[in-house]
């Protein structure tokens, strides 16, 4: 954590939506006037496409499972590096890993492939992760300690595996079938790498279908924003103001002292409203500790 240089993460497993909620995110930089150094997720994988076969396919012969979901496939000590040295310096590394043709063939590359790293930071007024382990801890490296605000996103399973499966199949090329196959395969590593994050997290957006979704892996179409609510529930409940976005969000209810309920459609402005103040306060918090530093170098 850094006053300085704050970090924020949108912490969320393969098809959560992460990636969507940029926009939202984008919105709330605009109107905050913040220049924000933006991190994928996936940039930590460890392996290419390629590569990953290849450790799929040995992992097989060794009856083990490897997964993007846990630290075989990821390099969480370069995770960690990046969080803490942005904390200290407001500068550090970032490459992209490029999943279709459409983001591939501007760098010249292949899918599945890695861009070079390259430098991020210089003039930024925070770093904005977004991807799987934003809040991971484990027994040789803790990301979630470096991150000043904590973001869930969490639809319930079976929606997050119609995410997945329906942007899998349609974007990135993949098979339903091997789609289902990693999801099994993850099964392990979700529960032991992604589903603890939920619980260090400040605030988790979770989005349940009023639909049937009882087979996901029959499903030809994600549910809507309007065949959904959201619910949102805040680990500090202290301190938020629970009327006032009753007042503001058509169709909200709160459903325990520290959760509230809206429309998937509000989920935007939802976010909007509650993260707005909140980012405010760690940019407030920045200018304070540079004025301070100004202030001490100047003695
Ligand atoms: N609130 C939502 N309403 C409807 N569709 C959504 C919503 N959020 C995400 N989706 C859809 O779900 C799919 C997965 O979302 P997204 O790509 O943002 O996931 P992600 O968490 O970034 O996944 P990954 O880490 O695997 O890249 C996309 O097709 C996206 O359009
Ligand atoms: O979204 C994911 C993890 O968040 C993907 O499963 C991972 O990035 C690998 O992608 P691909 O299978 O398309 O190479």
């Amino acid at each position: 954590m850094s006053s300085r240089n704050p970090i924020i993460a949108v912490t969320g497993s393969s098809g959560a939506g992460t990636s969507t909620t940029i926009e939202s995110f984008a919105h709330i930089f605009r109107s905050l006037g913040i220049t924000p150094a933006t991190v994928e997720g996936d940039s930590f994988h460890r392996y290419s496409r390629q590569e990953m076969d290849l450790e799929k396919r040995k992992a097989r012969e060794d009856r083990r499972n490897i997964s993007y979901f846990g630290d075989q496939a990821n390099d969480f000590d370069a995770l960690e590096k990046l969080f803490s040295t942005y904390s200290e310096t407001g500068k550090g590394q970032m490459r992209r890993y490029l999943h279709t043709f459409d983001e591939a063939v501007p760098y010249n590359q292949m899918p599945g492939t890695f861009t070079p790293w390259e430098k991020l930071g210089e003039g930024t007024d925070l770093l904005f992760y977004e991807g799987l382990h934003g809040g991971v801890v484990t027994e040789k490296n803790d990301v979630a300690k470096h991150v000043d605000l904590l973001i869930g996103m969490v639809p319930i399973v079976n929606l997050e595996w119609i995410q997945k499966i329906i942007r899998d199949t349609n974007q990135r090329g993949h098979s339903r079938e091997a789609v289902t196959a990693s999801i099994v395969r993850s099964m392990e590593d979700y529960i032991s790498y992604i589903t603890p994050q939920f619980s260090k997290t400040h605030i988790n957006f979770q989005r349940v279908p009023t639909v049937d979704t009882s087979n996901p892996f029959s499903a030809k179409a994600i549910p809507s924003l309007d065949e959904s609510f959201v619910v949102i529930r805040f680990r500090e409940a202290t301190g938020v103001d629970f009327p006032y976005y009753l007042s503001m969000i058509d169709g909200a209810f709160m459903s325990r002292i520290n959760t509230l309920v809206v429309p998937g459609g509000k989920m935007g402005l939802a976010m909007e409203l509650l993260l707005t103040p909140l980012i405010r306060d760690l940019m407030e918090k920045k200018h304070r500790a540079n004025k301070q530093l100004d202030w001490m170098t100047d003695l």
